[in-house]
């Protein structure tokens, strides 16, 4: 069942179309990379989608029901999640309090006690756990991202995007990502995730979507999209390819 249908999505500024009449759907339980050159609209689709952007054109569907004129409080009440490409935190709170503040925006909000025991599972879900009480701003940046991650799933998600969620970790680190990604993967969340890594691409992404331009150049199997020389020009230029 399609989770999320985007259907002749574009997005204008000013004079720059920067998303043109992007269509695609994601299945429920899917990770699909959203992939293509620096300046492609990956983002741009993501803000859409998030409700951070409005729509120039076209319209976005979440289980059927369009959700393209809605702002990114009601989306996220709807079930969608996303992290930033800057890792977005509040340095001054705790960790725990950082997450303590993405619970109190969910559509049920959770306060005290239960507020308390969920957060202790949201730290261990993402490897963070008995660091409830520790500044935000000590942590190493792949313990600040999945902080920010615990924060994205303290709404409970069907939909997680990730916008290069595992850009700037360490070999070892980005293994570590790559395995926290694919836990969220085998509860059922639906990802897309924008990523340039592409040995993370290879191991979470069954199927990938590439922008070129603004306007989509492929969408199918990982190693079939990967191999396409539409996708290789788009990426190297025509020299290089
Ligand atoms: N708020 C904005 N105002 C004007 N132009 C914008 C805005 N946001 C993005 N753009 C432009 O839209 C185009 C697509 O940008 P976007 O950030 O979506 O690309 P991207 O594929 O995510 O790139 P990257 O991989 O570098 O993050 C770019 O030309 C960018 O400069």
């Amino acid at each position: 069942m399609n989770l999320l249908s985007l259907n002749g999505v574009t997005k204008r500024f000013g004079g720059l179309t920067a998303v043109n009449g992007l269509s695609f759907d994601l299945l429920e339980g899917e990770t699909v990379g959203l992939l293509g050159p620096n300046g492609s609209g990956k983002t741009t689709a993501l803000n859409m989608i998030s409700g951070y952007l409005r729509v120039s054109g076209g319209t976005i569907a979440l289980s059927g029901d369009a959700i393209s004129r809605l702002g990114p409080e009601r989306i996220a009440h709807r079930g969608v999640a996303r992290t930033f490409q800057l890792v977005r935190v509040l340095p001054s709170l705790s960790v725990g309090d950082n997450v303590l503040a993405a619970l109190a925006f969910r559509q049920t909000p959770l306060w005290g006690k239960a507020a308390a025991a969920h957060i202790d599972t949201l730290l261990a879900d993402v490897g963070l756990a008995g660091r409830a009480s520790q500044p935000a701003d000590s942590l190493t940046y792949i313990d600040l991202k999945r902080m920010e991650l615990a924060r994205a799933l303290a709404s409970d998600p069907k939909l997680l995007l990730l916008d290069e969620w595992l850009a700037g970790l360490n070999p070892t680190e980005l293994r570590a990502g790559i395995d926290l990604i694919t836990s969220l993967r085998q509860r059922g969340i639906t990802i897309l995730l924008v990523e340039h890594v592409m040995d993370a691409v290879r191991a979470l992404c069954t199927r990938c979507i590439v922008m070129n331009a603004g306007s989509k150049i492929a969408d199918g199997p990982t190693a079939e999209v990967l191999a396409d020389p539409e996708v290789i020009r788009a990426y190297l230029g025509d020299e290089d390819a």
